[in-house]
C-alpha cells in the first residue's frame, strides 16, 4: 500500500506544474491567435477622391474617381463614383466668350462638391484636361485657346479642391492613358496575359494604341512604360481632324468642291449617299468651312440644300477620299504617311466608336452582317427613321449613318483590321461601371497609383491568414492532448505493472 502511494506521487502529469504549465500554452495560444486575429482585421475603409474634367471637343465631362486610402498602388483598386455632364458645348466653342468656358463648369463642379465628403475637399486632386477641340483653337487663335484656358482654370481654383491644372494634353497622352485605363480596369496590368488595345473616337480626333508585334519605325508613335513591374513598349497615335464631327465636314466641304461651280448661284443641292433618302435641310457653307481641318479644300460660301440619297457604298466611296494613301514613308502605314504595325490581339473600341455601334445594334455581328445592317439602315427613309426614334434629336440621328460608315471605312481600310479580326474589337462604354476613356489613366498617372514595381502582398490574404493561425492552434492542442493521453496511459500500465 505504502508502495503504490509512492509511484502515485512520482506522477509526472499529476504535478500541479505540469498542469499549470499546460495552462499557460493553451491560454498562449487563444492569446496569440486572438491578438492576430485583432491586429490584421482590415480598418474600417476610408476612401480618398479624386476629379478629372474631360474637356473634349463636342462636350466637357467630370469624372469623379474614388480608391481605398490603404491599397492605392494596387491594380484595379479606384473606381469611377460619379459622372456630370457639363451642359452645352465643348470649352473650345467659347473662343469668343471665354468667361462662359468657366462658367460652364459651375454646375458640374457644385455637385461634385456635394458627392465628395468635405473633410476631404482639400486633400482632392482635380485636373483638367483639354483634347482635339481645344488643339484646334489653338491652331487657329493661340490668344483666344489661352483666354478659354485661363477662364476654365479661375472656375476650377474658385473650389475647395486641390486644383493641379487646367492644360490642352497630347494626342500621344490622350492615346496612352486611354490604353493604360482599359488595361487598369480589366487587371491586365500585372499579370502576365496579353493587354487590350485601345481605340478613342471622339468630335475632332481619333486615337490608336496597342502592344504591337513588330518594331516601331518611327519615334513619335512609340512609348514606354514600366507599370507593376512589367515593360510595355506600346505604339500610339493620334489623329487629328479624324474625329466624327470634323470628318463629316471635311467630307462634305470635298463634295461641295466638286459638285459647287463658281459661277453657280446659291442656294444650291448637295446630295450626299451619307444622309437618308428624304433628308433635305438648309444649311450654310460656313458651318461647314468653319475648321482649320479643311487645309486645301476650296472653300464654297452661302447657303446650300444638304439632301439625302442614302447610298452606303457610294457613302463609304466619298469616305476614302478622306484617307490619304498615295504615299508611305515606312514599310508599312495606316493612312497620312502614317507608320502603323498589323494591328495584333483584342482591342477596346469607346466613346463615339461605342455610341455609333451600340445605337444602331451593330456590335455583335461580323463585318460582312455589319456592313448589310448598316446598308439597309442608310437607304432607310429619314421619315421613317424619326418615326423609329421620336426621343432622338434630329440632328444627332440624322448622322448615324455617316459616323457609322466612317467607323467601318477608319478601321477596315484606315487600320487595316480585316473580317478575320474583326470579333477582336469589342465596342465598349464602361469596364466594371467605370468608363473607357484617357481621363482615369491621366490620374493614375499624375497621382502617381501605378507604381513601376510591383508592391510587395502578405504571403496569404487575411481571411485565409487567419483560418491557417486557428487550424495550426488547434493541431497543436489536439498533439498536446494526444501526448497527455499517451504518457498518462503509459503511466496508469506503469503503475498496473508494478502492482
Ligand atoms: N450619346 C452620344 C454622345 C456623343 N455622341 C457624339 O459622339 C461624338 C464624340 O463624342 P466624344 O467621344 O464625347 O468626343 P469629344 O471627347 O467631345 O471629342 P474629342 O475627343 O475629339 O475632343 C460627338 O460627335 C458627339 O456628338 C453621340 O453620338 N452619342
Ligand atoms: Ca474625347
Amino acid at each position: 500500500m505504502d508502495e503504490q502511494r509512492e509511484v502515485k506521487v512520482q506522477n509526472p502529469w499529476h504535478r500541479p506544474v505540469v498542469i499549470f504549465l499546460a495552462g499557460v500554452i493553451t491560454g498562449g495560444i487563444i492569446i496569440m491567435v486572438a491578438i492576430s486575429v485583432i491586429q490584421y482585421k482590415p480598418l474600417p475603409q476610408k476612401y480618398k477622391y479624386g476629379i478629372v474634367l474631360d474637356a473634349g471637343s463636342s462636350h466637357t465631362s467630370v469624372f469623379i474617381y474614388e480608391w481605398p486610402a490603404e491599397k492605392e498602388n494596387n491594380t484595379g483598386m479606384v473606381r469611377q463614383k460619379h459622372t456630370c455632364n457639363v451642359e452645352g458645348k465643348g470649352i473650345s466653342s467659347y473662343s469668343n466668350n471665354p468667361v462662359g468656358a468657366g462658367r460652364s463648369l459651375q454646375k458640374c463642379m457644385e455637385e461634385a462638391k456635394k458627392t465628395i465628403p468635405a473633410h476631404r475637399h482639400h486633400e482632392t486632386p482635380v485636373y483638367l484636361g483639354a483634347t482635339a477641340g481645344m488643339r484646334l483653337l489653338k491652331m487657329e487663335n493661340e490668344d483666344a485657346s489661352e483666354k478659354v484656358l485661363e477662364s476654365v482654370a479661375h472656375s476650377l481654383k474658385s473650389y475647395p479642391f486641390s486644383y493641379q491644372g487646367a492644360r490642352i494634353i497630347t494626342g500621344q497622352e490622350e492615346g496612352a492613358f486611354g490604353w493604360i485605363t482599359v488595361n487598369y480596369l480589366s487587371k491586365n496590368l500585372r499579370k502576365p496575359t496579353g493587354t487590350l488595345g485601345a481605340l478613342d473616337l471622339g468630335g475632332a480626333s481619333t486615337q490608336i494604341t496597342f502592344v504591337p508585334q513588330q518594331e516601331i519605325e518611327s519615334q513619335d508613335n512609340s512609348i514606354d512604360f514600366r507599370l507593376y513591374g512589367n515593360n510595355y513598349h506600346l505604339y500610339t497615335h493620334s489623329f487629328l481632324c479624324y474625329g466624327k464631327d470634323q470628318v463629316l465636314k471635311i467630307s462634305m466641304g470635298k463634295k461641295m468642291e466638286s459638285t459647287f461651280k463658281a459661277d453657280e448661284t446659291h442656294p444650291i443641292e448637295l446630295k450626299d449617299p451619307c444622309f437618308h433618302p428624304g433628308y433635305n435641310l438648309t444649311k450654310t457653307a460656313g458651318s461647314v468651312f468653319d475648321t482649320p481641318c479643311m487645309e486645301g479644300v476650296k472653300m464654297a460660301n452661302g447657303s446650300f440644300f444638304h439632301v439625302g440619297t442614302g447610298n452606303w457604298s457610294q457613302c463609304q466611296q466619298s469616305i476614302r477620299k478622306v484617307f490619304n494613301t498615295s504615299y508611305c514613308p515606312y514599310s508599312r502605314c495606316s493612312f497620312n504617311g502614317i507608320f502603323q504595325p498589323s494591328v495584333d490581339g483584342n482591342f477596346g473600341a469607346f466613346s463615339a466608336f461605342f455610341f455609333v455601334m451600340d445605337f444602331l445594334n451593330l456590335t455583335s455581328d461580323s463585318l460582312d452582317i455589319t456592313k448589310q445592317n448598316l446598308s439597309t439602315y442608310c437607304s432607310t427613309p429619314w421619315k421613317k427613321i424619326v418615326q423609329n426614334h421620336p426621343k432622338t434629336k434630329e440632328k444627332y440621328l440624322s448622322e448615324y449613318c455617316f459616323s457609322a460608315t466612317y467607323i467601318l471605312t477608319l478601321l477596315e481600310d484606315g487600320y487595316k483590321f480585316t473580317s478575320k479580326n474583326w470579333k477582336d474589337i469589342k465596342f465598349i462604354k464602361k469596364i466594371e461601371d467605370s468608363d473607357a476613356g484617357w481621363t482615369l489613366g491621366y490620374m493614375l498617372n499624375l497621382t502617381n497609383m501605378i507604381p513601376a514595381e510591383a508592391p510587395d502582398t502578405p504571403l496569404m490574404p487575411y481571411g485565409g491568414y487567419v483560418a491557417f493561425m486557428l487550424l495550426f492552434s488547434l493541431l497543436i492542442l489536439v498533439l498536446l492532448l494526444m501526448v497527455y493521453l499517451y504518457f498518462r496511459r503509459s503511466s496508469r500500465t506503469a503503475q498496473k505493472d508494478i502492482i
